[in-house]
């Protein structure tokens, strides 16, 4: 099984940088202008700036490889948007031009004298319009994920895949605002999750150090908790109480937003991660889940959907039809799985 090595420190190389990026737009624009304000285009600009540098940097190493990326840059084009597009093309040069890390190359088109030009990132957002489907490498790029928690100074995440013909090879979860060991709150704050499918799962720091290989510990019945969105509107809580209730868990359910989760799960920070649609039509997006399923998976969880089908992620840019998301340790997931059956009945027959 390939071990995916040069893709695995291009793609920590850029999550590094985007979270550089991520926490300096929040400390340049988030604390002192908006969060008062509820004005919602910080985001919108570290978004975008993100996704230009991550994808810059794997069009330098990779330049065959189509990207499905959240983003697209059609509004920035638009001359009433010229000043937020000048905003993102410095934040992203500032990104990309700053020193170079360990590891990092400068073939990569990172480190000083690297400047690119407004047309050369603009294409670089776009690049990320991939359809997505079951053939070939891709890359998926969710520059921020949980775009409120981001607001809030909680948790976000930077999120990069690579699917290999639907099979998510490589998965990488920065998370800037999480603790490195929530039981040695002194180690700080900032995480890099990494998994390589068949190699394992480990984080290492936002500078790439101190690598500890990730996995999920067994949990008595009255040690698991749920890990679940913070936003109602993305994931059904009250489902979540009435599984809580048919397991007899006791313990409140931990809610942070973004793949963060996913991360807190395959280190035992919680037992289960339970995503259940709030109503019809929304389809889970490609990028919101293949990192994060990975990671669970080789650090030796399972990830299904409520009917416990394997997750998609060769059907383009969505997972599809919407049947929600369980992940947790093996034991744990089968009977997450049999309490949501039985509450998904219990839900119908109420109908
Ligand atoms: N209706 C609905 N249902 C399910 N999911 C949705 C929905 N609407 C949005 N989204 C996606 O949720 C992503 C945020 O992840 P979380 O739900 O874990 O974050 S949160 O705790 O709710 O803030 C969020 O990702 P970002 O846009 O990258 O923040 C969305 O892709
Ligand atoms: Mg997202
Ligand atoms: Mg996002
Ligand atoms: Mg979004």
């Amino acid at each position: 099984m390939s071990s995916y090595a040069t893709e695995k420190k291009v793609a920590v190389a850029a999550v590094r940088r985007a979270c550089q990026l991520t926490s300096s737009v929040f400390n340049k624009l988030v604390k002192n202008e908006t969060l008062t304000k509820g004005d919602k285009s910080p985001v919108t600009v570290g978004d975008y700036a993100a996704q230009a540098v991550i994808s810059t940097m794997l069009y330098n190493a990779f330049p065959a490889d189509p990207i499905v990326g959240e983003e697209d840059a059609a509004e920035l084009r638009e001359e009433s948007s010229a000043e937020m597009r000048d905003r993102i093309i410095a934040l992203a040069n500032e990104a990309l031009t700053s020193e170079l890390g360990p590891g990092d190359e400068v073939s990569w088109g990172v480190g000083p004298g690297q400047e690119k030009t407004a047309v050369q990132l603009l294409d670089a957002i776009d690049r990320g319009n991939h359809p997505g489907g079951p053939s070939g490498r891709m890359w998926t790029i969710d520059p921020i994920d949980g775009t409120k928690g981001f607001l809030r100074g909680e948790q976000y995440a930077v999120c990069l895949s690579l699917i290999v013909d639907a099979q998510v090879q490589v998965g990488i979860i920065g998370c800037p605002n999480l603790l490195f060991d929530p039981a040695q709150p002194d180690l700080g704050r900032g995480v890099i999750f990494v998994a390589v499918k068949g190699h394992g799962a480990e984080q290492v720091t936002l500078t790439g150090a101190n690598p500890i290989p990730l996995k999920i510990p067994c949990f008595a019945p009255s040690d698991i908790s749920f890990l679940e969105s913070v936003e109602a509107a993305h994931s059904s809580h009250t489902f979540n109480e009435r599984v809580s209730s048919l397991l007899n868990i006791t313990r409140s359910p931990v809610r942070m937003d973004s793949q963060a989760k996913y991360g807190c799960l395959a280190r035992g920070d919680g037992a289960a991660y339970l995503r259940m649609p709030t109503g019809v039509g929304y389809r889970e997006k490609i990028w919101d889940h293949a990192p994060g399923a990975i990671l669970v998976e080789e650090a030796g969880g399972v990830v299904t959907d409520s009917r416990g089908g394997a997750l998609n992620f060769g059907l383009g840019r969505t997972l599809g039809e919407n049947f929600g998301v369980i992940a947790a340790g093996r034991a744990v997931h089968s009977r997450v799985l049999e309490a949501v059956k039985t509450a998904g009945m219990e839900a119908k027959a109420k109908a």
